[in-house]
């Protein structure tokens, strides 16, 4: 049984076809994959593909149209409205995709400290401050209001108000998007900190490449659907330890890699 345990999840919204017929239209479908205690799993897939969809089904954060299948289980319970509220902060964290996600009215210290609130800690200005500098924050930037931070910045103080409660499963969805390399390295590397402390960690990504010197497995999708759960250990050479053809053919298409447009395209 896995820490995060998905069964057949499949996520659409309901749209009006006409002034009274409704009508499905789904965007992930019939995906099942888990992730354990003390592993870092890439969830990889095309830009509007449905990664943030999937995050937000977990948390139980989609808009009042979505139509959510299939199960969502945590430690073999399934997640439902009460269970998430007890344990969003505490047990399970989200590091949003959006920069919005910050309060834009209130200095990122005050985030912090109601963020652990909400997760049963309260934390004094110093505990505060190691938890930034883990993320290669300082004291400044828990002054700051969000606006004053670089995009970088934000980034990683998302990060620490989603880890803050110690959460178990920790869901980072495109936390590297907009930052240079060595920003990349420092919040990536911090995940797979998290992931050798006994956490689980799902990481959303459009990078392979990014995510592949990081992560135990490899959550392939393609067309809304799963199309494997590779080793990351398994892309190297020619791929030929990947089960999936569309896996081989994104390993391939990397720079690194001998590229292979047409079948990258498949
Ligand atoms: N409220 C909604 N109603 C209808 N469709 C929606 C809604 N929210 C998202 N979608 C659609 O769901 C699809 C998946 O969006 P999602 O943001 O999950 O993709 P993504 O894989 O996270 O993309 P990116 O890599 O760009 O972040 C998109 O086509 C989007 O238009
Ligand atoms: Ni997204």
């Amino acid at each position: 049984m896995s820490f995060l345990r998905l069964d057949k999840v499949s996520v659409g919204f309901t749209r009006y076809d006409g002034l009274i017929h409704q009508r499905e239209l789904r965007i992930l479908e019939d995906l099942s994959f888990g992730v354990e205690r003390g592993e870092l799993v890439a969830l990889i897939g095309a830009s509007g593909g449905g990664k943030s969809l999937l995050a937000h089904a977990i948390f139980g954060i989609l808009p009042t149209n979505a139509v959510v299948g299939g199960s969502i289980r945590l430690e073999g319970t399934t997640l439902d409205a009460a269970l998430r509220q007890r344990y969003c902060g505490r047990r399970m964290a989200l590091v949003p995709q959006s920069l919005s996600h910050l309060d834009p009215m209130t200095r990122c210290r005050k985030q912090i400290a109601w963020a652990g609130q909400r997760a049963g800690r309260q934390l004094d200005s110093g505990s505060i401050n190691t938890l930034l500098v883990r993320y290669g924050l300082d004291e400044a930037a828990a002054n700051a209001f969000p606006h004053q931070l670089s995009g970088g910045m934000a980034r990683r103080m998302m990060m620490a108000i989603a880890t803050v409660g110690d959460p178990d499963l920790i869901v980072a969805d495109e936390p590297t998007s907009g930052l240079d390399a060595e920003n990349c390295e420092n919040v990536l590397s911090r995940l797979r900190t998290l992931a050798d402390a006994g956490k689980a960690v799902l990481l959303i990504t459009h990078s392979l490449a990014e995510a592949l010197p990081f992560a135990n497995r490899v959550a392939v999708m393609k067309g809304g659907r799963l199309d494997s759960v590779e080793f990351a250990s398994d892309f190297v050479g020619g791929g030929e330890a990947l089960r999936s053809r569309f896996a081989r053919a994104l390993w391939s298409a990397l720079p690194q890699n001998a590229f292979s447009a047409a079948e990258a395209k498949c």
